[in-house]
């Protein structure tokens, strides 16, 4: 596996060895000695996946203090536009995104510290993207901001997208309850 860092810090790609032969490929996305070697949780508290529709813009989401987590997300059908934002005040990068194209063929996946909002764009006919968290779902701190309020020229204007969703409010006007400690 090899891992590339990112504009935002603590903020990675994840590039798993890819194994072809006639019958497809195999993939290995989470290895505990590998991901501790290079500073990364071991650890996560549950698995989800989503299946979407082309145009489908979901996002962009956080789960705030003290139930804020740490995400690994990945595409394992069709190709997405995913997207991060720093919410971390201090961080060299707050308030900035950045977009990573990640699809089954490139296999890539990101990993996403705590204080980022995530969303992405569904670019292909379907998409499933597969998450790893480290703590529990919790409605009362899944929290969002609007997708269009970051500054990023998404590909689409009129994404579908959920009543939630258009209803978060937007980059400006958010108080922040992150704080940049230096790392993920
Ligand atoms: C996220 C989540 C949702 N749900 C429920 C709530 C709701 O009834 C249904 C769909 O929830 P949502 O509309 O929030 O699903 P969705 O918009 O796909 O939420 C996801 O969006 C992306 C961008 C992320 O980063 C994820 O962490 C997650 O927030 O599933 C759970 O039961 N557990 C969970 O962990």
């Amino acid at each position: 596996m090899r891992i590339k860092t990112c504009k935002i810090p603590g903020c990675f790609e994840l590039l798993p060895d890819v194994h072809c032969d006639h019958r497809g490929v195999f993939v290995k996305t989470f290895h505990e000695e590998i991901f501790s070697n290079y500073g990364l949780i071991t650890s996560f508290a549950e698995e989800y996946y989503s299946g979407s529709h082309k145009k489908v813009l979901r996002g962009l989401h956080f789960q705030a203090p003290p139930m804020d987590h740490i995400k690994m997300v990945y595409c394992v059908q069709g190709s997405v536009l995913d997207v991060v934002v720093d919410l971390r005040v201090g961080s060299p990068t707050y308030g900035q995104f950045e977009a990573f194209q990640l699809s089954a063929d490139l296999h890539n996946m990101i990993y996403i510290p705590r204080g980022l909002a995530h969303g992405f764009y569904v670019q292909s006919e379907y998409a499933i993207m597969l998450y790893k968290v480290t703590t529990v779902y919790s409605p009362e701190h899944d929290c969002g901001i609007s997708w269009s309020s970051i500054g990023y020229s998404w590909p689409d204007s009129t994404p579908i997208i959920s009543a939630r969703d258009s209803d978060f409010i937007d980059l400006k006007d958010f108080k922040s309850p992150f704080r940049y400690e230096g790392s993920a």
